[in-house]
């Protein structure tokens, strides 16, 4: 008997671009309801799978390191163990598997996961990759990061988001450069109803030669790749990342990963246990926006403020952006109930951060400014006001 193979779609786009706004809204549809999905974050510290808001138990989190090469193997092993669980009855049958990419991932080695890997490809086919582009940072990102550009150009449909926020001149410039790299994708204006329905997900069989031409050549170069990989383990791979920061010269032994994203990004993350004054918290990002806002990747962050606790505040900040912040009626399942920032920041030091951080929250090391010191002192803290 012939089983038909399970459709992927990969969700990918920049750093902030509205990944994870546009899955939850497509997890609400109820044709989604029997798709799995798989969310990988950037991070040591895991926000995301706190916010997807879904009843779907398929949900299945790939922490600690960036789609590409590192969590690559386990990209494969989770797509494995989903077919071995169908196949004993332990997980449901699935009409879809949906993978969510960090932002920073290089698309072609999710893509070839799917479609290069011999008993992975016999299972599930690519159905389509949906890339989601930030009106605002679009343009720039896409000029600064050959990731981003990737994720463009492999794109089976492109998702527009944050029209809103950016002017007119703006949508236009990023939608003619979005034409030249990608000229058959659909673009889908992210605001409009049907950007979160399940049909942006059906694109069909995946077909590199609707691209240009460096797509075609970005998967086979990723298929060589993969043959040097199956002579690692890979999990051990999983290791060479930093405890606290991930530089992102992935083992030395993995020479055609190394930099792949420049050693200048680095992530990072800051938990606080007690709960923290919304001043505080307020002159925190005022300041690390109004000094370092373009070095400021990708912030996000779970609070607990003194004024109710119980109901933390979300913070997402996206480069020049920072979202309206919005307050939760109660912590998510799960959740310890502390505060965490997680930080993605390129030619920023994190003890800069740290100590900034520290000095608002009370938190002060040694020989550093505190608080009252630098509001005492306005030189100290330009950009910020009262
Ligand atoms: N105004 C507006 N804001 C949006 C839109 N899409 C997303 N956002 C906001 O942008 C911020 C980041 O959105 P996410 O969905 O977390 O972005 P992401 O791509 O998943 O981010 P990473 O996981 O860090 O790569 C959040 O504050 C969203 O509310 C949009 O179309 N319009």
């Amino acid at each position: 008997m012939t089983q038909s193979r399970i459709p992927v779609s990969i969700l990918t786009g920049f750093l902030g671009a509205g990944k994870s706004t546009l899955l939850n809204r497509l997890l609400k549809d109820p044709a989604m309801k029997d798709a799995a999905v798989i969310i990988n974050e950037f991070g040591e510290v895991g926000i995301d799978h706190l916010l997807v808001e879904t009843s779907n138990d398929a949900v299945v989190e790939l922490a600690d390191g960036c789609l590409c090469c590192t969590v690559r193997g386990e990209l494969v092993d989770t797509l494995a163990e989903l077919i071995d669980g169908m196949q004993t009855g332990k997980v449901k049958p699935l009409s879809r598997v949906v993978i969510e990419t960090t932002g920073l991932a290089d698309p072609a080695p999710v893509m070839q996961s799917v479609m290069g890997h011999p008993s992975i490809a016999q299972h599930f086919d690519l159905d389509g990759v949906v890339t989601v582009v930030d009106a605002v940072n679009g343009l720039s990102t896409i000029d600064a990061f050959p990731e981003a550009y990737k994720q463009v150009a492999v794109a089976d449909r492109l998702i527009l988001t944050k029209k809103t926020l950016a002017d007119e001149a703006a949508v236009s410039a990023i939608t003619q450069r979005l034409r030249m790299l990608n000229p058959r994708a659909p673009i889908t204006d992210g605001d409009a109803e049907d950007a979160g329905s399940a049909a942006m997900l059906i694109n069909g069989l995946y077909d590199a030669s609707s691209k240009i031409a460096d797509v075609d050549r970005w998967l086979k170069d990723e298929m060589a790749a993969v043959g040097d990989h199956q002579h690692h383990d890979h999990h051990n791979h999983h290791h060479d990342h930093g405890h606290h920061s991930h530089g992102h010269s992935h083992g030395h032994h993995h020479h055609h990963d190394v930099n792949r994203h420049g050693t200048s990004i680095r992530s990072y993350s800051i938990l606080h246990d007690e709960p923290i004054d919304p001043m505080a918290i307020n002159m925190f990002i005022d300041l690390l926006r109004s000094t370092h806002g373009e070095k400021l990747l990708r912030m996000k962050a779970i609070v607990a403020l003194t004024d109710r606790p119980d109901k933390p505040l979300v913070l997402h900040g996206v480069q020049s952006i920072f979202h309206p912040p919005v307050r939760l009626p109660a912590w998510p399942e799960g959740s310890d109930r502390k505060t965490r920032l997680v930080l993605i920041t390129r030619d920023l030091s994190e003890s800069y951060v740290r100590d900034l951080f520290g000095a608002f929250t009370g938190k002060v090391a040694i020989d550093r400014p505190d608080r009252a010191a630098m509001m005492d002192n306005p030189l100290s803290v330009p950009g910020l006001k009262f």
